[in-house]
């Protein structure tokens, strides 16, 4: 799959293709449902299916302290979409120039003089352009005049609600992780490279390996039961995700994930750790030990239900 960041690097080569756009966080089932008609269409037609995101998205663009926290960073997104069959990724920095293009603009500068577009893919709720003016009646028409074909996919719903990156926010806030599965079509997960932490860890009995999150804001706060896949074997643990108030970090949250019965280095190393149950939110303890005794039963709690 071939990243392309920004308009000024598309190059004739990359003239003629399928496309969609969107934010695609978290490439839920309705992403996929998308990207599978792409991919239908990339076949028939013999060209590039190609996904536009934008980064950062435009509500952290917006309204960056109230933007809903990140389902998938940029890297994970990135490769959600190749494991999905994506031939390109158009990826364009929204800013001031970007969210003013009226929606005309937008398909002449991005679709037609930037793309080449033959056909494009879009959800039947799909708006974009400057306040939000273009919709798919808008795309149809444009469609006509500059010789490109546009499609809405239909609605994937789960239990008769449409699948969304919203709701799956929601679910995840909720910690149900079975149905947050059924909407991903696959289980939850945050992945990224393990950082060298304050060392406190195993000072408290809870040596953890702390996976970077580069300051994005997750959709999760608290203690979970995880588990990691490491070298074709799963090792289960629990992880904290959050401020950890209590030892004064650095205001932005962390994820530390400790796994059972695991003594190796896992530095430098990138870990995906599926999240499977929330067993409590973070506290603020009054000491160390306090902290110290809470992880034990943590621990406890999480090996029991992993019946370790
Ligand atoms: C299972 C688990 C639960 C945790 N719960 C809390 C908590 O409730 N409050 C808090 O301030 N820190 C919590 N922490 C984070 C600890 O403060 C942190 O792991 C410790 O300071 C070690 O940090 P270090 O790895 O950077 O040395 C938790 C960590 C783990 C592994
Ligand atoms: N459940 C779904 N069924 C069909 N199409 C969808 C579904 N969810 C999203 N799409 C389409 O996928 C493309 C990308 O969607 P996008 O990520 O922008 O929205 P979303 O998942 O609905 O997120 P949000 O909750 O932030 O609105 C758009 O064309 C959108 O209409």
């Amino acid at each position: 799959m071939e990243l392309v960041r920004g308009l000024h690097n598309l190059r004739p080569r990359h003239r003629g293709c399928v496309a969609t756009i969107g934010n695609f966080d978290g490439v839920h089932a309705g992403h996929q449902a998308i990207l599978a008609r792409l991919r239908a269409h990339s076949e028939r037609l013999g060209l590039p299916g190609c996904v536009v995101i934008f980064e950062p998205q435009p509500r952290e663009y917006f309204a960056p302290d109230a933007a809903p926290p990140r389902l998938t960073r940029l890297r994970e997104k990135l490769a959600l979409l190749q494991a999905q069959g994506v031939d390109r990724v158009l990826c364009l920095a929204f800013n001031r120039r970007l969210r003013e293009l009226s929606a005309e603009q937008f398909v002449q500068q991005v679709l037609i003089d930037g793309l080449g577009v033959k056909h494009l893919e879009v959800g039947d709720d799909f708006r974009f352009g400057c306040d939000r003016s273009g919709d798919f009646a808008f795309l149809q028409s444009s469609g006509v005049s500059h010789g490109f074909t546009v499609e809405a996919a239909n609605t994937v719903a789960e239990s008769g609600e449409r699948i969304s990156s919203t709701r799956l926010r929601q679910v995840l806030g909720e910690g149900d992780f079975a149905l947050a599965e059924r909407l991903l079509g696959r289980p939850f997960s945050i992945s990224g490279r393990v950082l060298h932490g304050q060392q406190l860890g195993r000072t408290i009995g809870a040596p953890t390996a702390n996976v970077q999150l580069k300051r994005v804001n997750p959709p999760l706060h608290g203690v979970y039961r995880v588990s990691v896949m490491l070298d074709g074997e799963l090792r289960k643990g629990v992880a904290n995700i959050g401020k950890r108030p209590t030892v004064a970090g650095d205001g932005s949250a962390h994820l530390e994930v400790h796994l059972f019965d695991f003594a190796g280095d896992l530095y430098g190393r990138r870990l995906d750790v599926v999240f499977h149950e929330k067993l409590r939110d973070e506290q603020r303890f009054d000491s160390l030990d306090a902290l110290q005794a809470a992880i034990k039963a943590d621990f406890a709690a999480a090996r029991a239900q992993w019946g370790l």
